[in-house]
């Protein structure tokens, strides 16, 4: 192992993301999703603990210096009967309160049980991270800092943070897992740069993600936040079931193990997903103040009991997604001035249809996936020249909605006018919607990558 090398600062950020196509299919390996990573990213930047000559500490610490309260410590030590890394939270004295973050906690634990599965533990020295996230991850008014960044600093602690739905935690965990193996691990064993680590980031990215959520979702966000924007089919969830607990026995042999095994079956296909020249995405905020709890429980319950019914409406919208794939690929390889009639009328179809299966399916299923207010804002949007469609992303609801557009300022500066003046009557529900925002932020089609450490020196000091 070359110990100067990896024990340099290092960096790396990874994408957030917006579901285009398949929410609720893809939870199902019989289905795919179309997922497109965004230009909003989490970056975290890792760095030795600079310690006085003499003194050696098992600490980690790890901190978000854009809020108030986000700072962790971290003790960790190796465990007997091959149980990998334990890592317990430290507080600093018996008056600060422990703020848990189990994302990172358990991003932490099951990386540095990887890395221990390769390296000795006597050379996983201590270190401080930070970890820094786009202003779209949130839509509360943030204040630039000094010396300025493309970084905000928030006035609130994480748990005030409003955010917008971009999947924070995904893009966390896999930018932080990919910047502790970065930093540990000699290049020969991992290099984000090959499809081998990327394999390794995306195995390990899912396991914790999965662990910290206490669920196992279709991994969805985690796919694209490795790979970029996709077609993804998921891996089967069993595969995660006989991991055992970490600090159990065997835990590091048995992570090793399904880390690098080839059970995994998932399948990522970059060349599926393309955005043509001259369309990009447009991310709509939508403040309601209501969350819908259960959503996917209640689906996928009502799918259960209603099967063929149910089938009908998936296998109609997994046509509409694969025709969406094959659309926006061919408009992207296709000669843009060569073709007949109006050039995105196909592109539209295929939206509005997927947007009638997907209304069957909340109406059906008694969930309000693309409840009446969406509805509304989407026809309205839809029908500004320059804007080919829109739908309600991922799990959808009241919060949000993604937009395909030609990528012109006319189009643009249309949409700003229709969305700041929206306003929605009482749809009988109970819920009205409030302002409609537009998110700076659009497609991005690259996964996680290395950033540039000297960058992000300037947050690493100070809390
Ligand atoms: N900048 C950040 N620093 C540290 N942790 C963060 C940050 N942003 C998000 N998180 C973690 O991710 C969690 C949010 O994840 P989740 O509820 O899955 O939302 P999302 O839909 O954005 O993924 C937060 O509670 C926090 O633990
Ligand atoms: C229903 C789903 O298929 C899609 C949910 O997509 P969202 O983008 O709504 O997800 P969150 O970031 O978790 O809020 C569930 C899944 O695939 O895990």
């Amino acid at each position: 192992m070359t110990g100067s090398e990896s024990l340099a600062p290092k960096a790396v950020s990874a994408p957030g993301k917006v579901l285009l196509a398949g929410g609720y299919l893809v939870l199902d390996r019989n289905y795919t999703g179309l997922v497109f990573g965004l230009d909003a990213r989490i970056h975290v930047y890792i760095e030795p603990i600079e310690t006085k000559s003499g003194v050696s500490l098992s600490e980690i610490i790890v901190k978000s210096p854009q809020f108030r309260e986000a700072n962790w410590e971290y003790g960790y030590r190796l465990t007997e009967g091959d149980g990998g890394i334990a890592v317990t939270p430290l507080r600093a004295s018996h008056d600060v309160l422990l703020h848990k973050n189990p994302f990172i906690e358990t991003a932490l634990t099951y990386a540095l049980t990887y890395i221990s599965s390769h390296l000795p533990h006597h050379q996983i020295g201590p270190s401080t991270i930070s970890i820094l996230a786009s202003p779209a991850y949130y839509s509360n008014q943030g204040t630039p800092s000094n010396p300025p960044s493309q970084f905000l600093k928030y006035d609130v602690s994480l748990s005030e943070a409003h955010k917008t739905g971009l999947g924070s935690s995904a893009a966390l965990v896999t930018s932080f897992t990919a910047a502790l193996l970065t930093y540990y691990l000699p290049r020969d064993v991992f290099d984000i740069d090959t499809e081998d680590g990327l394999r390794v980031l995306h195995n390990l990215a899912q396991a914790s993600h999965c662990a910290a959520q206490g669920k196992v979702g279709s991994g969805f966000d985690i796919a694209s936040a490795v790979y970029g924007s996709c077609l993804y089919r998921r891996f089967t969830p069993t595969l995660l079931s006989s991991l055992p607990v970490p600090g159990a026995s065997s835990f590091s042999t048995a992570l090793k193990n399904l880390i690098e095994g080839k059970e995994w079956d998932t399948e990522i296909h970059k060349a599926a997903i393309k955005m043509p020249q001259g369309l990009r995405l447009v991310m709509c905020d939508v403040d309601c103040g209501s969350e819908t709890p259960g959503m996917v429980k209640k689906v996928l319950q009502w799918r259960a009991e209603n099967q063929e019914e149910a089938d009908d409406i998936w296998n109609g919208l997994q046509k509409g997604n694969d025709d969406m794939a094959k659309e926006l690929t061919r408009l992207a390889t296709q000669d843009p001035q060569s073709g007949e009639g109006e050039r995105y009328a196909r592109l539209r179809d295929i939206i509005n249809g997927n947007r009638e299966l997907i209304r069957k399916m909340g109406e059906a299923s008694g969930v309000p996936i693309e409840p009446p207010q969406q509805t509304a804002l989407l026809d309205a949007c839809s029908k500004i020249p320059g804007i080919v469609g829109g739908v309600v992303p991922g799990a959808g609801g009241y919060d949000a909605v993604v937009l395909l557009i030609e990528d012109r300022e006319d189009v643009m500066a249309e949409l700003k006018k229709l969305t700041s003046a929206w306003k929605v009557e009482n749809q009988g529900d109970g819920i009205t919607m409030g302002k409609v925002g537009i998110l700076g932020i659009r497609e991005d089609m690259v996964g996680a990558r290395r950033e540039e450490p000297a960058v992000y020196q300037m947050w690493n000091t100070g809390s």
